[in-house]
C-alpha cells in the first residue's frame, strides 16, 4: 500500500477490532536471496496464501509504491470517463496530457489486443456499489519488468521453461483491476462477494480497508472473516488457484471478499488496485515435478495436459454455473524430511 501521507486522507483503521494476522516479508532482502527471508515466504505461501511484502528501503520496492500512489489518483479519474469514452482508448492513442499520463502509468496499449476490460464483478447485494476497470498488461518491448521478479524461494516447485509465470510479451489473462466502492447503506455487508483469485498471483495496494480473509481451519461463517488492515509501504500479495495446481496442493490460495470498510471509514470511497497475474495462455497445467516436495499424481489421478487458457475457462465456467463454491484450496503439509531436503 502506499505512503503514510497516503494514509493520512483517510479516518483511521480501527484498532479495536479482530484482524487477518499476516506474515510481512522484506522485499529487499528477498531480492539479495536472504535464506531465512525466503523460507519465510515459502512457508507464507503455503500456510496463509497471503502475506505482506515490505517496499520500503529497495529501489525497486519504493519505485512500486509510487507506481501504486499515482495508479490510485488516476483510478479516481478514470472512474469519471464514461465506459464509451474509455473503450475508444483502445483503439486511438490518446492526444490530451491527462491521457498520456495515464497511458505511462497503467501503461496501456492502442493494439486491438490492449482493449480495456470493463467488467462487474459478481455482487451478492443490490445496489451495484463496486465498479470495476481493468486493463490488460503491457508488452514486453514497451515497458519495465513486471512488479515481483519471478525468484525462488528454496523449496518452492521447479520452474519448468515457460512456466509457471508469464512472460510479458505473451497472450495471458493478466490484468490490472481497479476497483471502486461507493459508501453503502448500513446493513449492507459485501462488495466483492467471497472468491479465490484463479491466475497464480495478485498484488493488491490498499489505503481503506474492506478486505477480509477467513483464515485457515476457520468455518464458514460471517463471525469467523477477518480484516486485512492496510499497512503503508507494503503490497499485499495473494496465490490463485494457478500455483495450488502447479504445486500439487502444496501452496495455498485463500478465500477473500471485500466487505463495508470497517469503522470510521465505512463513509469513504473505496479505491483498490488489484495486479492480477495469470499464466500464459499456452501453458500446461499439469503439475510440477517438485523433486519429491510435489505429491505426484497416483495412477488414474493425472490432470492431462490442459493449457492455461482453457483450464481457466472451465473454472470460470464452473463458477458462473454454481457448481463450483468458493473455498480455500491447498496448504497440503510436506513431509518433515522432505520439507528439510528442500531447504
Ligand atoms: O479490493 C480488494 O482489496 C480485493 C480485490 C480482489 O479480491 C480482486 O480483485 O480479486
Ligand atoms: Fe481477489
Amino acid at each position: 500500500m502506499p505512503t503514510t501521507n497516503y494514509f493520512n486522507r483517510f479516518p483511521p483503521f480501527p484498532n479495536d477490532i479482530p484482524i487477518a494476522r499476516l506474515p510481512r516479508v522484506s522485499f529487499d532482502k528477498l531480492l539479495v536471496d536472504d535464506a531465512a527471508e525466503s523460507e519465510q515466504l515459502f512457508r507464507a505461501c503455503r500456510e496463509n496464501g497471503f502475506f505482506l511484502v515490505d517496499l520500503k528501503g529497495s529501489g525497486e520496492g519504493e519505485t512500486m509504491l509510487k507506481d501504486a500512489e499515482t495508479a490510485f489518483d488516476l483510478s479516481e479519474k478514470i472512474f469519471e470517463i464514461d465506459q464509451q469514452e474509455l473503450a475508444k482508448d483502445a483503439f486511438k492513442p490518446p492526444t490530451s496530457s491527462f491521457r498520456s499520463r495515464l497511458r505511462r502509468v497503467l501503461q496501456l496499449r492502442t493494439a486491438p489486443s490492449a482493449r480495456p476490460i470493463i467488467t462487474r464483478l459478481p455482487c451478492t447485494d443490490p445496489g451495484q456499489p463496486q465498479d470495476t476497470r481493468g486493463f490488460p498488461p503491457p508488452r514486453a518491448r514497451d515497458h519495465q519488468p513486471p512488479p515481483l521478479p519471478p525468484r525462488q524461494a528454496p523449496g518452492s516447485p521447479t520452474q519448468h521453461p515457460g512456466r509457471p509465470h508469464p512472460s510479458q510479451d505473451k497472450a495471458s489473462g493478466t490484468a490490472l483491476r481497479l476497483l471502486k466502492s461507493l459508501p453503502q447503506p448500513v446493513g449492507h455487508r459485501k462488495y466483492l462477494a467471497s472468491h479465490t483469485d484463479i491466475g497464480s498471483m495478485t498484488m493488491l495496494f490498499n489505503v481503506v480497508g474492506g478486505l477480509q480473509l477467513l483464515p485457515a481451519e476457520a468455518e464458514n461463517v460471517d463471525a469467523n472473516w477477518r480484516y486485512v488492515r492496510p499497512e503503508p509501504g507494503c503490497a499485499l500479495i495473494n496465490l490463485g488457484d494457478a500455483m495450488v495446481q502447479w504445486s500439487g496442493g502444496i501452496l495455498r490460495s485463500n478465500i477473500h471478499r471485500v466487505a463495508t470498510p470497517p469503522g470510521e471509514q465505512s463513509c469513504c470511497t473505496r479505491y483498490s488496485i488489484a495486479y492480477l497475474v495469470h499464466p500464459e495462455a499456452n501453458v500446461s497445467m499439469r503439475r510440477l515435478g517438485g523433486g519429491g516436495v510435489i505429491p505426484q499424481p497416483v495412477d488414474g489421478e493425472d490432470e492431462g495436459d490442459v493449457r492455461a487458457e482453457e483450464w481457466g475457462r472451465i473454472r470460470v465456467g464452473r463458477i458462473i454455473s454454481g457448481k463450483s463454491i468458493p473455498s480455500s484450496s491447498g496448504g497440503g503439509k510436506i513431509e518433515g524430511r522432505k520439507l528439510q531436503e528442500a531447504y
